[in-house]
């Protein structure tokens, strides 16, 4: 790992080794790829506008989430299949997760059980991420399963009801490997049909359609949910569904502390955090950054990456005058066209 500096030297890496068929699933996006690049593009054009001269020598990248603190705003999207990567898969995220005191979500999809992560790294913070079933007695036996676990939130997805249509995946499909299995997803008595595992998935499900649980629940405001997170699914859903970091503000507007918001999407280096907690989210999480971590050295690779992403945000703070978290506030962020106006 020596000399792989930024995520985008993982990305390489993890690319120049995994089979073709994994990279062009992890990688890909929809159609033409636009909202991919969008995601990446919309974080450069905002700058960074320093203060100088601020006392910097201590710096606390802490917060709280749902209550409870987090040694760094930045945790794990889920991504299924995670064992694709690397044999550690989704117990290494869960290392990752912890050692740099982040959140793991779980994909409903993951390659690792609930009990697996939860025996692999026990104090790590957890989320669970599903979709509404067809058949609620699943749900309900899913939320107990992961609850006993020690999943303290549920994450519902909300806009995958299909799957994107994802071009270089169609053209090359997984091969996915005898050995595996999706424990969450299917029971292992059962034979795995990974082409119909989210036919189980209720596609007419709507807003009134959703019942709160006991957990706490991550999904929209009127629904009296705790969080949401803002996310256009890596550009694997809708493309040309604007980057994230462009639509924040005005959801970060419409909720109106009524509950936390937190982003994903095309974060890659420390200034995008920093970007993202200015303009308004309390959190953010990465997806394929931690599958090239994976891919590149099992947890370790995860752990390296996550500190990278952690260590850069501490940078970018430091040189921009922050000390502490919440003092990331908009006034820290501007774009070319309103300098001109100044
Ligand atoms: C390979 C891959 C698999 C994913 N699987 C899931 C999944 O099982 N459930 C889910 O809710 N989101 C899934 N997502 C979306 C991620 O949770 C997240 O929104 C996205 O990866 C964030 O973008 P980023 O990869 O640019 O960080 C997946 C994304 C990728 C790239
Ligand atoms: C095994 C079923 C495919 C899960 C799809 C996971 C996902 O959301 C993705 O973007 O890929």
């Amino acid at each position: 790992m020596e000399g792989l500096l930024c995520v985008d030297d993982f990305e390489k890496e993890a690319l120049s080794k995994l089979e073709k068929s994994v990279c062009d699933y992890y990688r890909s996006g929809a159609d033409d790829e636009l909202t991919v690049k969008d995601n990446r593009d919309s974080f450069s054009r905002i700058l960074i506008r320093p203060r100088i001269l601020r006392d910097v020598s201590n710096r606390d990248l802490s917060t709280t989430i749902l209550g409870k603190k987090v040694s760094v705003p930045l945790g794990i999207s889920p991504t299924a299949m995670q064992r694709l990567a690397h044999p550690d898969g989704e117990c290494g995220s869960a290392k990752a997760t912890e050692i740099v005191g982040g959140i793991l979500i779980l994909s409903f999809f993951s390659t690792s059980s609930y009990e697996e992560v939860a025996a692999a790294s026990p104090n790590v913070r957890k989320w669970f991420q599903f979709y509404m079933h067809k058949d609620r007695s699943i749900n309900e036996a899913v939320f107990k399963r992961a609850e006993k676990a020690g999943f303290e939130a549920l994450v519902l997805t909300v806009d995958a009801q299909y799957v994107g249509k994802r071009r270089a995946s169609e053209k090359n499909p997984i091969q996915f490997p005898s050995h595996l299995r999706l424990p969450n997803a299917v029971p292992d008595e059962e034979k795995l049909d990974v082409s119909k595992v989210h036919d189980s998935i209720d596609h007419s499900v709507t807003w009134e359609g959703f019942k709160l649980q006991r957990m706490p629940y991550v999904q929209a405001a009127e629904l009296g949910v705790d969080a949401i997170i803002v996310s256009n699914h890596g550009g694997r859903q809708i493309d040309t569904a604007p980057a994230t970091i462009d639509i924040l503000p005005s959801i970060v507007r419409a909720v109106d502390n009524r509950l936390e918001v937190y982003l994903d999407s095309g974060i890659r280096r420390g200034t995008d955090i920093f970007k993202a907690l200015a303009l308004g989210a309390k959190m953010v999480f990465v997806g394929r950054p931690a599958i090239w971590g994976l891919a590149v050295d099992g947890a370790k690779g995860a752990k390296r990456v996550m500190e990278i992403l952690r260590d850069e945000l501490d940078l970018t703070m430091a040189l921009t005058g922050v000390a502490d978290i919440k003092s990331i506030t908009s006034k820290f962020v501007c774009t070319k066209d309103s300098l001109l106006k100044l």
